[in-house]
């Protein structure tokens, strides 16, 4: 990783107590790290490397027709399983970064022939995560660091994610990520089905006004600490229309102006007090939904990620929460209408380094369970999903009267 020289961070002598401290002592010329490469003299600036714009990325790969097609009719169908017209179930699996091209097509190979296999019963979209919030520091995603040696090539980052994403589409299954820096979206949003905006940023007013001009459903994870209502004010804010800060397709500042978007949920997905993913969290997340006001797909159900919080990031867990969740949907619980999972060729987690240092088809961020694991539970969701139709219910959930857990839990913080 380049970190920054600590001699450029070495205090300067310091004024003394009596003496005003202007900018300019502090950054006089003779101890001022040298200004960045376009003259803007922002000290802590290291550099400004020049990235391609949006448009120009976009015309070197282009999504073309037939992926265009699988993107719209997924999106739709995303939308119809959330608003309920659709009783098949939402999951949306795969890694939980991207790391390596080869890797995460072979991973798409296998999950398009399943997800064809099990179409009748789920809707199936790849985790094809590029960006990576961090807690604290670590590597930042394909995007931020392409060749995962510190050296962050960002412009090829996101060439390379937009071939991924084209190649998982070509592979026959629609794409899944979560947006992190505010322009990345124009580089690669026209090849994502579904969007996500972690726990870490779901509260972020820029998340959430960037949100609002996606044009594919997008879930709002509750907070790190557990608390729900931050996602449902994202969903809720996000609905709206926003004018904000961004870039158009040649790269030049604008002021981005959107209609809102009215296909945002909740994503159930633990936090530091515990998991979140019982029947009682689910009741809640929804009543705290509606009590905000909020109606359409985001008070008819939710998506509840198996992973992260709700299984303390450990895959067999996660297995297991999965197992769970599916007993309880062929039981004919509402209120889930998708379901989060973290899953790559091989289980568990590595960590990150250079390519040829790393186990092919090993995750190099959070543990992930394995392909046959992931392949079986995959059944095992579509038999809930059956079951719970051929009983006759549908993933809405009862009026409040009808229902018997009343416990109130607004908010986890
Ligand atoms: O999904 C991935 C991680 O949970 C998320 O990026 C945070 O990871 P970290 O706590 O290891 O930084
Ligand atoms: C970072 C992720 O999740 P969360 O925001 O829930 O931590 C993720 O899904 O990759």
């Amino acid at each position: 990783m380049h970190a920054i020289d600590p001699k450029e961070n070495e205090p300067m002598s310091a004024p003394s107590d009596t003496e005003p401290v202007r900018p300019a002592d502090l950054l006089s010329p003779s101890t001022r790290p040298p200004t960045d490469s376009e003259g803007s003299g922002d000290p802590r600036v290291r550099a400004l490397d020049p990235l391609p714009a949006p448009g120009e990325v976009l015309a070197e790969m282009p999504l073309g027709t037939a992926r265009g097609d699988l993107v719209a009719t997924s999106r739709r169908e995303v939308r119809d399983v959330l608003t309920g017209e659709d009783d098949r179930l939402l999951v949306i699996v795969g890694p939980c970064s991207v790391h390596d091209p080869a890797a995460a097509l072979e991973y798409a190979t296998r999950l398009a022939a399943a997800a064809r296999d099990l179409a009748d019963d789920l809707v199936v979209v790849m985790r094809v995560y590029f960006e990576k919030p961090r807690t604290t520091v670590g590597w930042k995603g394909l995007i931020n660091d392409p060749h995962l040696d510190g050296t962050h090539d960002v412009a090829h980052g996101l060439r390379l994610a937009r071939q991924v994403l084209l190649g998982v589409l070509d592979a026959g299954v629609p794409a899944a990520c979560e947006f992190l820096e505010p322009t990345s979206p124009q580089y690669i949003a026209d090849a994502v089905t579904w969007g996500a905006i972690g726990a870490r940023n779901a509260e972020s007013q820029v998340h959430r006004q960037f949100a609002s001009g996606l044009s594919m459903p997008v879930g709002f994870k509750n907070a790190t600490d557990g608390d729900v209502q931050i996602a449902v004010d994202g969903c809720l804010t996000a609905a709206g229309e926003h004018t904000f800060f961004g870039t158009d397709t040649t790269g030049r500042a604008a002021a981005v102006r959107t209609t809102g978007n009215p296909d945002c949920h909740i994503i159930l997905r633990g936090g530091r007090r515990g998991p979140n993913y019982h029947p009682h969290d689910v009741t809640t997340a929804l009543r705290t939904a509606r009590a905000s006001g909020l109606h359409g797909s985001l008070t008819h159900g939710l998506v509840v990620d198996a992973s992260h919080g709700n299984s303390g990031k450990d895959h067999e867990r996660q297995a297991h929460v999965t197992r769970e969740l599916a007993a309880r949907l062929a039981a004919g619980e509402p209120g889930i209408t998708g379901l989060m999972l973290e899953s790559f060729l091989h289980a568990g987690a590595q960590k990150p380094g250079p390519l040829h240092t790393l186990t092919y088809g090993r995750s190099i961020t959070d543990t992930c369970m394995d392909w046959t694991t992931t392949h079986h539970l995959l059944r095992t969701l579509a038999h809930a999903a059956r079951q719970r139709r051929a009983a006759g219910r549908t993933s809405a959930p009862a009026p409040d009267s009808e229902r018997r857990d009343d416990r109130d839990r607004v908010s986890l913080a």
